[in-house]
């Protein structure tokens, strides 16, 4: 299909040639004075790799997948809009943004006070997905959103399924549904081809630890402490025979988090066998305490890459 600016400057879409056509003819109307920029990010990017696709070229490659969370919103959507352009450019490999909620149990201080943040400065799930709209087809990770369950619930879990899948989200983390309504939520984003990631933690028995991991989509999260989320100054050895326990009933990736916050931290956990590694309190506390969005931005990029040169 050629696209090409007619004369009144809007894009006409012409059926019947390959995309390589498409955007050579974007490339020619592009050098006209319209910012086609977006519309070429879209088309001309290669669709997105999902999560599962993403944990096996890094494993053939024997790589360890480096995952930064960030609380959407904080300091500000257009700051958040940025930071994840940062986090793909520094190398991540997947992105967990979290969708700030008002009573978010199982978070620490440090992202409860983003959230706080976010959604004073009026932040909420719409504006969210305008925003990624705009970003998703400029990155060139997938983005997992992380949102807790009363609001997907409310939305309704197949309606709130379909806006991730038009927003090309390819992964949702929902840290407080039960194993037992795990169900619901898995049959509508199979059928919206949203991987589904389940956590496991440190006090899970192994039963329902198997249970976890069959249902997982994507990759299993391995929470590394028992608690809420926040850096911890050292991670329990305690992952290390987690890791195996897990990996013995499962050859599903496994990712670790909570409490990894250097670079020390990562390379541990990726010595112990992890597939991936989370950081999220860390990143979001430079977000959060940094003297302006542009300060906070440049010390995210170099926190990012000094822990990817930690996996390298
Ligand atoms: O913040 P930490 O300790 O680095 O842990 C990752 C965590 O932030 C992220 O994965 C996450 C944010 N909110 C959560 C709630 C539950 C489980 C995990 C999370």
């Amino acid at each position: 299909m050629a696209a090409a600016l007619n004369s009144s400057g809007f894009l006409q879409l012409k059926a019947n040639c390959n995309l390589a056509e498409c955007r050579s003819s974007l490339r020619s109307s592009a050098s006209k004075s319209f910012n086609l920029r977006p519309i070429m990010a879209s088309l001309t990017a290669a669709p997105t790799a999902g999560i599962s696709e993403t944990f096996s070229k890094l494993k053939q490659q024997g790589k360890v997948a480096l995952i930064p969370y960030i609380t959407a919103g904080d300091p500000d959507l257009s700051t958040t809009a940025e930071a994840l352009k940062v986090l793909d450019s520094c190398g991540s490999d997947i992105i967990e943004l979290g969708v700030p909620y008002s009573d978010p149990l199982a978070d620490g201080p440090v992202i409860q006070a983003a959230a706080t943040r976010a959604l004073a400065k009026g932040a909420n799930f719409d504006k969210i997905i305008a925003m990624l709209k705009e970003v998703v087809p400029q990155l060139s990770c997938p983005v997992a959103l992380f949102s807790y369950y009363n609001p997907i619930l409310k939305r309704g879990v197949g309606n709130f399924m379909s806006i991730l899948q038009d927003t090309g989200i390819h992964g949702l983390v929902v840290p407080d549904v039960p194993l037992e309504e795990t169900e619901i939520l898995r049959k509508e984003a199979i059928n919206k081809n949203i991987e589904l990631v389940l956590l496991t933690t440190p006090t899970t028995p192994t039963v329902r630890m198997k249970a976890i991991v069959d249902a997982s989509e994507g990759f299993v999260y391995l929470v590394s402490a028992v608690g809420v989320t926040g850096a911890r100054t050292s991670v329990s050895g305690k992952v290390q025979s987690l890791l195996q326990d897990i990996k013995e009933a499962t050859s599903k990736p496994v990712a670790v988090g909570f409490g990894i916050s250097k670079p020390e931290h990562v390379k541990q956990v990726a010595g112990w066998g992890a597939d991936g590694v989370i950081v999220g309190s860390a990143m979001v506390k430079l977000l959060g305490d940094a003297k302006s969005p542009e300060d906070g931005l440049k010390e995210l990029e170099a926190f990012t890459k000094s822990l990817k040169s930690a996996l390298i």
